[in-house]
């Protein structure tokens, strides 16, 4: 879909300070940022450590407001969290009382959202956890973890997926199976 201004997603000349240390003036992480996406593109930023990659992500999915500038997704100035904007972390946040299968269905459940057993065993499949529907967080290794982080957002079918490094704690070869499957996920 596009939108007014023509693009999916527009980030409108963003920038972003924090506060330095006492006595310092503040970091500037981000100056005028400009960058658009068309639906269906994939872009990676990448960046030396500290450039402001995770900020401008945060920025994107609503969860920071920038000091100047915007961001417009699909027609609308983001200004919060939207579960439109789907965002994976370098490190699974999971509700650490739930299983497996609880992870994957919380959103699907809140959304009041039909057949969620066919999702949740399908995204489960996916991911390769067919065995672990039962196991909670705490008895899953990082890149299990990861792959449930992931499971739980790209059942959602998001319309935007923000990746801060979520393949930093796979193996490489779970990564390229990851990778190879976020590609070619879709809801049918
Ligand atoms: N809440 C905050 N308060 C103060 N400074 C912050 C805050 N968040 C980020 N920063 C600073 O902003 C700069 C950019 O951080 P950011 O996490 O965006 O970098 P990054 O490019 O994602 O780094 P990495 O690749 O190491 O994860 C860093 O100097 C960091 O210290």
């Amino acid at each position: 879909m596009k939108n007014g201004t023509g693009h999916y997603l527009l980030i409108d000349g963003v920038s972003k300070t924090f506060p330095g240390q006492i006595g310092r003036e503040r970091l500037k992480v981000l100056d005028e940022i400009n960058l658009y996406a068309d639906e269906g593109e994939i872009i990676g930023i990448v960046g030396p450590s500290g450039c402001g990659k995770s900020t401008l992500l945060n920025i994107i999915a609503g969860f920071v407001p920038p000091d100047r500038g915007r961001v417009i997704f699909c027609g609308k100035h983001v200004q919060k969290p939207s579960p439109e904007r789907a965002v994976v972390f370098q490190t699974a946040v999971l509700f650490p009382w739930l299983t497996v299968w609880d992870n994957i269905s919380y959103g699907l459940k809140r959304r009041g959202e039909k057949n969620i057993a066919r999702l949740v065993k399908r995204y489960i499949q996916i991911v390769g956890l067919d065995s672990f529907e039962y196991y909670y967080p705490d008895q899953l290794s990082g890149g299990m973890q990861q792959r449930v982080a992931l499971a739980r957002v790209l059942v959602l079918n998001p319309r935007l997926l923000l990746m801060d490094e979520p393949f930093a704690s796979l193996d490489a070869l779970s990564r390229l199976t990851m990778s190879s499957f976020y590609l070619t996920s879709g809801r049918s």
